[in-house]
């Protein structure tokens, strides 16, 4: 039988990391992530996802728990290992007195490259990331768009399998943020990469896997379209149109019904949620009819949802409500 193992980039179990003994930053965090997903990690400010990225880089040693590389236990003496990873952290800074080309070669230098293999690297990647016109100007009078290809850049002269890039696109204007994440796609052919994000929209973009850290929990990893499918389906909106007695006059109606969870109206838009868990064709027939009767004109009916941001948010608050019940399960509290 093939080695379900075999294909898995990072394994991390019960990884867990308590800063000076006061600060529980990642807790009992459990993931595999197969070679050539492209994973979104995601979550609040704080909620650890620096650190999970450090622990898997073994540049923090974990309290508890452990994490694999390629199939080997990364720590802070694995430095071959860590060769195989491109990393870029969150806002890299560069020596502002070097050029792209000076600096580039110098990384390669650090990663032992001989000369002549050094040169055209470094030239080609220079092309790759677009900063040929500016490759001989001082990194101090770069763009955050230039630095940020800089650090691609850099962070691939290694050849490596695994790219690790802590919030790519932060900071960067919208022609700058579209050239990376075309970026990004290009080498998701090719190789596994971990990529947070605070941007759900980039996430949806280029991903095909989600882990979402609250406050140091992984409250999820699967799929995006896993994740997607977490969402509450039964929310609507409704654009609506027709004289005010006539609009008040149906959205009473409408919250009469038992399968109604609220009816919101702002500004003629109708906010929508069924209970879960109910037929929705039935359901929204009749509220069209309700519609129709009280002469209310329906402009358009959009679902709310299937996207990723709102099933991120959905996961964030249903855990935060959940609070200690994730703990004491009611067998144990009784
Ligand atoms: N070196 C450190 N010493 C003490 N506490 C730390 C250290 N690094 C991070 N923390 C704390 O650990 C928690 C998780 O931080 P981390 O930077 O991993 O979160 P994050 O999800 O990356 O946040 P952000 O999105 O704001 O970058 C935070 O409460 C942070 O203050």
């Amino acid at each position: 039988m093939a080695d379900r193992n075999a294909d898995l980039v990072v394994e991390t179990a019960h990884l867990t990391k308590i800063y000076q003994n006061r600060q529980i930053a990642l807790n009992d965090a459990t993931l595999t992530i197969e070679a050539g997903a492209v994973l979104g990690l995601l979550g609040p400010n704080g909620a650890g996802k620096t650190t999970f990225l450090r622990l898997i880089l073994g540049l923090h040693r974990p309290t508890a728990g452990w994490a694999k590389v390629f199939g080997r236990a990364m720590n802070p003496n694995a430095a071959d290992l860590r060769r195989r990873i491109g990393y870029i952290p969150t806002n890299p800074q560069f020596p502002k007195g070097m050029t792209p080309i000076v600096y580039l070669d110098y990384i390669g230098r650090l990663f032992g490259m001989p000369r002549d293999a050094r040169k055209p690297k470094l030239a080609s990647l220079i092309r790759a990331v677009d900063l040929l016109p500016h490759s001989g100007e001082p990194i101090a009078y770069f763009t955050p768009g230039m630095t940020a290809r800089l650090a691609v850049a850099a962070s691939l002269i290694n050849e490596p399998d695994l790219l690790i890039w802590d919030e790519p696109t932060h900071g960067l204007d919208i022609e700058a943020r579209r050239s990376m994440l075309e970026l990004i796609k290009t080498l998701a052919a090719q190789k596994t990469l971990i990529l947070s994000s605070h941007n759900l929209t980039d996430v949806d973009e280029v991903c095909n896997h989600a882990a979402v850290l609250n406050k140091g929990q992984l409250i999820f990893h699967g799929s995006l379209q896993d994740l997607k499918g977490r969402i509450r389906k039964n929310h609507y909106e409704l654009d609506l149109e027709g004289d005010q007695k006539s609009i008040t006059k149906a959205l009473a109606l409408l919250r009469a019904m038992k399968e109604v969870l609220s009816a919101l109206l702002r500004h003629r838009r109708l906010d929508l949620k069924l209970t879960d868990d109910v037929a929705n064709t039935a359901v929204l027939a009749q509220v069209f009819q309700t519609l129709f009767d009280n002469k209310v004109t329906l402009v358009s009916v959009r679902s709310v949802g299937m996207q990723t941001e709102q099933a991120y948010l959905d996961l964030v608050e249903r855990e935060e409500s959940r609070g200690f019940t994730r703990l004491y399960t009611p067998a144990e509290a009784a």
